[in-house]
């Protein structure tokens, strides 16, 4: 388990991570999700101690990274796929942090096996393609056997065979009972692998919640009305009860009724209509809703 303290990281003037705290749990897939800027990297950058929080602490199962004793076979964390000796073989960069942390050298065969690198174990990794840098980032993570496990946007440049993997190996590996955290800024990639989301914007926590609970709160349904009237198509709605919101273009979208009272209301008043239709907003929109006043922020400060 992982917790977060009332985690902060200040670089200079930028607040990158502001009063953090959230848990994640073992045994299923929780997704780090937050647009561009949120503070996800730092935040994971400080629960393996590679950047010291200007206040408040991060524990693994109780103690910070820096107290436990083989931090390798605790915790396995994909941070920057680029972040390896070029001149190295994938066999010579796994044997030597296996060599370094006491791990036996026969588990670098077997993570090269899981992350599909064997055929290209010999290979110097300065040649490798961003896909199978990535693969190499996993099995470092995955060299100690660990409980748990971060990553860092670990679709980012993967083809789509390789974005199918690592989905499944993180379910996987939260299936085994392994705490598995990662991060993205894609609410529809979380959708699709995670269980539980913490959402952070402006390095803030904004939900603490199970995907399906954001989905249910989140996809808003509503009926989607393109009229050359869309005052008097508001109107009459509202006489009836039916509350609407200005959408893009001129369109009016109703909330809380149906396609055929709009219909049907549309015909009574004599209201003309091009187009009535029910629509489902996106999770991607229900995400962008929710950080929207955070992106906002960040660029007002980048306009002064
Ligand atoms: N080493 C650093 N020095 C100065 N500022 C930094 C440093 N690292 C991050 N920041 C700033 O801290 C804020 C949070 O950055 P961070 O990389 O944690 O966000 P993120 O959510 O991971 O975003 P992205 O998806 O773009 O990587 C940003 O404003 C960033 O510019």
């Amino acid at each position: 388990m992982i917790e977060v303290q009332k985690l902060t990281k200040r670089y200079g003037e930028t607040l990158a991570v502001d009063g953090l705290s959230f848990q994640v749990r073992p045994g299923r897939v929780t997704g780090f999700l937050g647009p561009n800027g949120a503070g996800k990297s730092t935040t994971m950058r400080a629960m393996i101690g590679l950047d010291r929080p200007s206040s408040g602490q991060v524990l693994i199962d109780g103690k910070r990274y820096e107290q436990i004793a083989q931090p390798l076979r605790k915790v396995g964390a994909l941070l920057e796929a680029k972040a390896l000796h070029g001149g190295r073989t994938a066999y010579g960069h796994l044997l030597g942090l296996a060599r370094s942390n006491r791990i036996p050298p026969s588990r670098v065969g077997e993570v090269l096996e899981t992350v599909g690198l064997s055929a290209t174990a010999k290979k110097r990794a300065g040649g490798f393609s961003l896909g199978m840098a990535q693969r190499l980032g996993v099995a470092a993570a995955l060299l100690g056997d660990p409980e748990v496990l971060l990553f860092d946007e670990p679709v980012n440049g993967l083809d789509p065979e390789g974005i199918l993997w690592i989905r499944e190996l993180m379910k996987k590996l939260a299936g085994e009972g392994r705490t598995v955290f990662v991060s993205s800024h894609l609410m529809s990639e979380m959708a699709l692998t995670a269980e539980h989301l913490i959402v952070i914007g402006q390095g803030r926590l904004l939900a603490d919640t199970t995907v399906e609970d954001f989905i249910a709160r989140n996809s808003r349904s509503y009926i989607h009305i393109r009229t050359p009237e869309p005052e008097r198509m508001r109107d009459v709605l509202a006489g009836d009860g039916i509350r609407t919101e200005k959408g893009p273009e001129g369109v009016l979208e109703a909330l809380g009724t149906t396609l055929e009272t709009v219909g049907k209301l549309a015909s009574k008043h004599q209201v003309t209509v091009y187009e009535i239709s029910p629509r489902t907003a996106s999770l991607e929109e229900a995400f962008m809703q929710l950080t929207a006043d955070a992106v906002d922020f960040r660029a007002d400060l980048e306009v002064r």
